[in-house]
């Protein structure tokens, strides 16, 4: 849980008795008061609202004490909602290697076939099948299980080169921002709601912010979010101006020293320069208040709309800038491979991958585990697993 948080290598937050102290909930945090989820917020006037001191420092997201990926259950599960990729994907490439003797074209070709219908796109796959054939030539290598394993480790690099830091830090001070874009129906909201519960079961206090006004069950659908996760939702009636609601929001958690703010936005505008627009506005809004906030831009893709996803990347990033991806739906899917188009294509880290509509089916990605859990066979589950497990302790 919090993976971001937890890998990093020397924690930004202060150690001292102080600073625990100042971990605690702020005074109207959701967990004191459960019955917290508003449409309104208190602080409305902009002059005040952007003079307000923080009742608090910020509080760190405390490292869980164990790592999700050492459970060998989790990895088994996560090996599971990958049922549908690894068998379109792995176990199509184990039965085409199956009693081959020899590293040949024909079997270069067949390959091709799978990686591209895992939705690998067509530029990556000829890429990885460039770098095998050097690879197959260079080693004089005819084993195909040889090549299995340049397969797997040329994904793996593409997974984990993205030319940003793959892992999210804290602010010092005030709290961390997080804006959520993606078109309509990826999982947004879904995503919002189940980020919010591990800064909520880390003991952060959260604030979830409806800018998606465009829509009043968007609205209501991360109230739902709220009340399960006991977070703050700050509202207003549908059609209003995303960028007030952000505004308000900010000043909220800015002078209530809430830890974390995850802000929805609309997935459908009138017009595609309306929404990039609105969003650019909400962006503005964000850092007016807080200078290096929002600390994320994180885009949501449909992994079930495969090389869609690429192009919607493509154009959000344009727009506004976005520093990481979850990708949701894997579960439902077949085409897995468009993770490592994704990470290869644009460069962006993943930072969650979701694999079910239940509030823990977010992960934190990890590139390592999502390879071992791709490339895993019913009989070999546990025991990558307990690899997995072994090389943490
Ligand atoms: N199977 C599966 N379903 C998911 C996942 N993430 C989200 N969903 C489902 O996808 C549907 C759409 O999710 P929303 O969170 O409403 O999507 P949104 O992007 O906020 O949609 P708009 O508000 O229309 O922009 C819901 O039925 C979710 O339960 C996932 O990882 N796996």
């Amino acid at each position: 849980m919090l993976g971001w948080f937890r890998k990093k290598k020397k924690s930004p937050f202060p150690d001292s008795p102080e600073d625990d102290a100042s971990r605690q909930q702020p005074a109207d945090a959701p967990g004191e008061e459960p019955d917290a989820t508003i449409e309104e917020p208190e602080i409305t006037d902009p002059a005040v609202a952007q003079t307000a001191p923080p009742t608090k420092p910020p509080a760190a997201v405390v490292p869980p004490e164990k790592p999700e990926k050492s459970s060998p259950s989790i990895f088994k599960k996560l090996s599971e909602r990958l049922a549908r990729t690894r068998e379109s994907f792995t176990q199509r490439i184990d039965e085409l290697f199956l009693g081959k003797k020899q590293i040949d074209a024909a079997l270069f070709d067949e390959l091709e076939e799978i990686l591209v219908t895992a939705d690998l796109g067509i530029a990556t796959t000829m890429e990885l099948l460039e770098t095998a054939r050097r690879q197959v030539k260079r080693d004089n290598l005819s084993d195909p299980q040889q090549l299995k394993h340049i397969i797997k480790d040329a994904l793996k690099s593409y997974l984990t080169a993205t030319n940003r830091p793959a892992e999210l830090v804290m602010p010092q001070q005030g709290p961390f921002v997080m804006m959520v874009v993606g078109v309509n129906g990826v999982g947004k909201t879904t995503t919002i709601g189940k980020i919010g519960a591990k800064f909520h079961a880390a003991g952060r206090s959260v604030l979830l912010v409806a800018a998606d006004t465009f829509r009043a069950a968007a609205i209501s659908q991360l109230k739902i979010w709220g009340e399960r996760n006991d977070a703050r939702v700050i509202a207003q009636h549908e059609g209003a101006d995303p960028s007030s609601v952000v505004f308000d929001a900010m000043a909220m958690a800015v002078s209530k020293g809430y830890d974390v703010v995850l802000i929805d936005t609309a997935g459908r505008l009138h017009t595609r320069a309306n929404l990039m627009d609105e969003l650019k506005k909400i962006k503005r809004v964000i850092t007016k208040q807080l200078p290096d906030a929002p600390h994320e831009v994180l885009l949501v893709i449909d992994a079930t709309t495969g090389q869609n996803g690429i192009s919607q990347a493509t154009l959000f990033n344009e727009a506004i800038g976005v520093t990481g991806i979850a990708l949701t739906k894997l579960d439902g899917t077949a085409k897995g491979g468009i993770v490592a188009n994704i990470t290869r294509e644009l460069q962006l880290p993943i930072r969650f991958i979701g694999v079910g509509e239940k509030i823990d089916d977010l992960r934190d990605f990890d590139a390592d585990e999502f390879i071992e859990a791709l490339f895993a066979t019913e009989s070999d589950d546990d025991h990558s697993s307990d690899q997995l497990h072994t090389s943490e302790s």
